[in-house]
């Protein structure tokens, strides 16, 4: 077991679930969820439409009151708090949930404003417009669209401020929901790897939830299924596929599956054979 310096566990996990059980009515989404996510990797959490993946995620950053078990995220429970009592904790991670929910009225820069504003009402406007600006810029949108609203972007330009919303905290874990919906491909192409940088140049632990097969390929370091109200298997994606599980096999060997694998193929041997055009 690694001890830092300042004496935490590098090796205990950023979140830990244990027994999770959630329900609505009669309907039990989760019964008995396990999972651990490790410091520093894209956990990508895959399954089938309806099996609880954005409960899953409300759960973790205590927006959903599990009927039972244990989450503990950086080190603390996210159960059973009071929103008042969680607002050290939650200043540390970044949320993009489904379909980026920027507010409409207000421009590109004011709504990555929204956390400082809420977290730190008296910080100068000259820092917050300071902040706002690095935070577009970071996410690879122009400079320029600060004080557009979110009605004069692109789709892919308004993730981008949904993501620069979500690090206006300089947060140490990301949870995303689908950040490539609706995306075209390319897009979501160019957006996977902004999460991945991101990742790497910030060192967040990314917790994301998505059913875009070339996001699990192209940048998530292990994979968490979930079916039968459970996490059924978590690891790369060479592990899963060892797995005998049906829902398993058609997700990552169906037809989606063999053509994201063929993406992958064809990119890898484009750039190697760009590299090996440099040198030459
Ligand atoms: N607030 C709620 N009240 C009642 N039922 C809910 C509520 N939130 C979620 N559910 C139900 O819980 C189940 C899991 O929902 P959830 O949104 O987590 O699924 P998901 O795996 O994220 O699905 P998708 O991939 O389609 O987004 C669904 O059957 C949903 O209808």
């Amino acid at each position: 077991m690694a001890v830092s310096a300042v004496g935490i566990d590098d090796d205990a996990p950023v979140i830990t679930v244990r027994g999770l059980k959630n329900s609505f009515g009669d309907q039990i989404v989760h019964d008995g969820l396990d999972l651990d996510v490790r410091r520093g990797e894209i956990i990508g959490v895959v399954g089938g439409s309806g099996t609880g993946k954005s409960v899953l995620m409300r759960s973790l950053i205590g927006l959903q009151k599990p009927d039972a078990g244990e989450v503990l995220v950086l080190g603390e429970s996210t159960v059973d708090r009071e929103e008042t009592d969680m607002i050290d904790l939650s200043k540390r991670w970044g949320v993009l949930f489904q379909g980026g929910a920027l507010f409409s009225t207000l421009t590109v820069a004011e709504n990555v404003q929204v956390p400082l504003r809420e977290f730190y009402r008296s910080l100068p406007r000259a820092l917050m417009d300071e902040v706002a600006a690095y935070k577009v810029v970071m996410t690879g949108l122009p400079a320029d669209a600060g004080p557009k609203f979110p009605a004069q972007l692109s789709g892919g330009m308004r993730k981008r401020a949904g993501l620069a919303r979500a690090l206006a905290l300089d947060p140490e874990l990301l949870f995303l929901d689908e950040p490539t919906a609706g995306l075209d491909p390319i897009g979501a192409a160019a957006f996977d790897e902004l999460i991945a940088s991101l990742q790497k140049t910030l060192g967040l632990t990314v917790f994301l939830i998505t059913h875009d097969l070339d996001t699990l390929y192209a940048i998530c370091d292990r994979v968490a299924v979930l079916a039968d109200k459970k996490v059924i298997a978590v690891g790369t994606i060479d592990e899963l596929l060892a797995l005998d599980h049906p829902w398993i096999q058609e997700y990552f060997r169906g037809p989606r599956g063999r053509a994201a694998t063929a993406t992958i193929e064809r990119n890898q041997h484009e750039k190697a054979a760009e590299t090996a055009g440099a040198e030459n």
